[in-house]
């Protein structure tokens, strides 16, 4: 299990403001193998600060790191696969060499690391581009190097700092069926998004970080038993007035009436839609990770 444990970090001031910038206030969680873990949060809440800190490219004030029990170590360090904010490739180096080289100095032999990159190039669609070198790249095709770099020396953990900012959704789909894949054979996966329906839809549990402190972290279905439940009624040609005395509003679209209400009876509310139309809709709103975001971060 990776474990990150009240991370504090205050940046250095400069004239303008010597107090400086308090970006990491006490940030904790742990991540277990086989666990795909969000972590979102705005602009500016401290996601990168705490994943340059678990990767030891920054150190904090206080707090700490482990990995399955123990302080993390450099030697972990160079057992996990990183995909830092500012991506670093050698612009004149090919695709497929780039790929391979990392592997490399991750200590895989010539042989398994043309093998690893000519499946990363074919599983994330670039073996088209295996001779083309970086910098003649589209920027989303740098990005598809950028992650097989991360990925090749099989990783213990995955650390990935947007990983699906500026990808198409050919190449969301490729590199989240990859990451499934690396999960399911027990890596941990920590990435940042601001692509909070992806996340909903990939991620075992979420981290919501709001000015360097975690808000709210779980399951998706956990945030959303900790949010009020929402009724959503949709009565077809209501008389007008019949949910009078009824919690909630009401929004007519022509023969459509929603009422939406956080609270009050179910049965009564039924009971009175019955009576007053055709009941089309009648259930419980699940709020969405976006709502539930919001919410936490307001
Ligand atoms: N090297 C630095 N010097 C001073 N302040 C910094 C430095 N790096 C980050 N910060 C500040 O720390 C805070 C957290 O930044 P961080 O990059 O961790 O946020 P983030 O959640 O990754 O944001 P984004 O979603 O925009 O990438 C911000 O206020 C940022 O301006």
């Amino acid at each position: 299990m990776l474990e990150i444990s009240e991370l504090r970090k205050r940046f250095a001031g400069g004239p303008d403001s010597p107090e400086g910038k308090l970006a990491l206030d006490g940030i904790s969680f742990a991540v277990r193998p086989g666990e795909m873990f969000g972590f979102v949060g705005a602009n500016g809440a401290g996601k990168t600060t705490t994943m340059r800190i678990v990767m030891g490219v920054l150190k904090a004030d206080s707090g700490s790191v482990s990995w399955q029990g123990r302080p993390l170590t450099y030697t972990d360090r160079q057992k996990f696969g990183y995909m830092p904010e500012e991506r670093g490739l050698y612009q004149k180096m090919r695709a497929g060499e780039q790929i391979e080289y990392f592997g490399r100095l991750h200590g895989l032999s010539q042989s398994a690391a043309k093998q690893a990159a000519d499946d990363l190039l074919q599983r994330l669609g670039l073996t088209e581009r295996r001779n083309s070198s970086v910098e003649s790249l589209s920027l989303g095709n740098q990005q598809r190097v950028q992650l097989a770099v991360a990925l090749v020396h099989e990783p213990e953990v995955l650390i990935l700092d947007e990983p699906f900012s500026g990808l198409d959704p050919i190449a969301v789909d490729a590199l989240a069926t990859v990451l499934q894949e690396r999960c399911r054979g027990g890596v941990p996966v920590i990435f940042s998004s601001h692509q909070l329906e992806l996340v909903e839809r990939l991620c075992d549990s979420v981290g919501i970080v709001s000015a360097g402190r975690m808000v709210a972290s779980g399951t998706v279905e956990d945030l959303r038993a900790a949010e009020s439940r929402t009724l959503r009624v949709v009565v077809r040609e209501a008389l007008p007035g019949w949910a009078d005395g009824l919690p909630g509003e009401v929004s007519v679209t022509g023969d459509r009436h929603v009422l939406l209400t956080t609270h009050g009876d179910d049965q009564e509310i039924l009971r009175r839609a019955v009576k007053a139309g055709r009941v089309e809709h009648f259930g419980v709103q699940q709020p969405s990770l976006t709502e539930i975001f919001k919410e936490a971060v307001a």
